[in-house]
């Protein structure tokens, strides 16, 4: 898409920036769709223009290439299990180094230098995302998301800040846990009640053949989810990508979809045009 397609948008962009004016939108930007610096700038500076128009963003962000990428650095052995990570101490440390350390402050400094106002935070901070560990004895230090202050995030998004945040958290003995990233969105947008989830990830969306991107399914409805475990559509990371949208749609969050982050302005297109582009979960009344 090409900057005068992005202009028609805009001019046509009114209807749709009334519909979601002040309304919560909760963006989970993903490793594999993190990887490439001028594809990073382009998602960032639509997210950007989404706050810019009157959408409260919040960001909240995976990486699991660059956590992988440091531990084969660190020669340190990781596996997953039904697409979450088992996470022992060494793979724990790393894992915060990287999401909190390089990977939030990229990000947020990438914000700032687009004449953008962002707070990178994690979890941890101000008390954000308190987890339940999954199961310590098989997959370690693994949370799920149990509690969220969502204070912490409305506080920053009254102030002008577009909060920035790493998928890490605190367990109930206070020690530090790794949690899914679109887990910890899902989570988010749940407590604060948001109008929609935004998982973007390297992929069109859920595919009815994994391996054939002609294959989008572009809407599913709550109903229709069972369907998709029962054929074995799903597998992997798209395990808990189909869980969080479910349970966000479940619960208080309008609408989740499953988007491509290597589509250039994918997220302006979703919210600022009619034309859906990636998997659209959504409960019927
Ligand atoms: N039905 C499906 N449609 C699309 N992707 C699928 C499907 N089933 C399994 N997958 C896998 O899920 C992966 C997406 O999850 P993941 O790699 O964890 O994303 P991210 O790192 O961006 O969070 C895809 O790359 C694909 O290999
Ligand atoms: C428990 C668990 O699996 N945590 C993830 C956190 C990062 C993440 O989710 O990154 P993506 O969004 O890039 O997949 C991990 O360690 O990889």
């Amino acid at each position: 898409m090409d900057s005068f397609e992005v202009a028609e948008i805009l001019t046509n962009a009114l209807p749709y920036i009334q519909r979601y004016d002040q309304k919560m939108v909760v963006i989970k930007y993903g490793g594999s769709a993190m990887q490439n610096e001028s594809l990073k700038k382009a998602v960032l500076s639509d997210a950007m223009l989404l706050a810019k128009v009157g959408i409260n963003v919040v960001i909240v962000h995976g990486g699991g290439p660059d956590i992988n990428h440091w531990l084969n650095k660190a020669n340190v052995e990781s596996s997953f299990v039904n697409g979450l990570r088992k996470t022992d101490t060494d793979t724990m440390e790393i894992a915060q180094m990287v999401l909190a350390g390089k990977i939030n402050k990229d990000l947020t400094r990438m914000i700032h230098s687009l004449g953008g106002k962002a707070m990178g935070i994690s979890g941890v901070d101000g008390g954000l995302v308190t987890a339940k560990l999954r199961d310590p004895e098989n997959m370690g230090a693994v949370g799920e998301v149990t509690k969220v202050n969502t204070q912490v995030i409305e506080d920053l998004v009254e102030n002008g800040y577009i909060p920035v945040i790493a998928c890490i958290g605190t367990d109930e003995n206070g020690e530090i846990c790794n949690i899914n990233g679109d887990e910890m969105a899902s989570g988010i947008a749940k407590a604060l009640g948001a109008d929609n989830l935004v998982l973007m990830s390297d992929i069109p969306g859920v595919l009815e053949d994994a391996t054939d991107s002609t294959t989008l399914i572009k809407q599913i409805e709550l109903k229709e989810v069972n369907h998709l475990y029962e054929k074995n559509i799903i597998s992997g990371g798209m395990i808990p990508k189909v869980q969080c949208c479910t349970d966000a749609v479940k619960h208080s969050v309008r609408q989740a979809v499953i988007l491509d982050g290597r589509i250039p302005h994918s997220l302006i297109v979703e919210f600022l045009t009619d034309k859906g582009i990636g998997t659209l979960f959504y409960k019927k009344d």
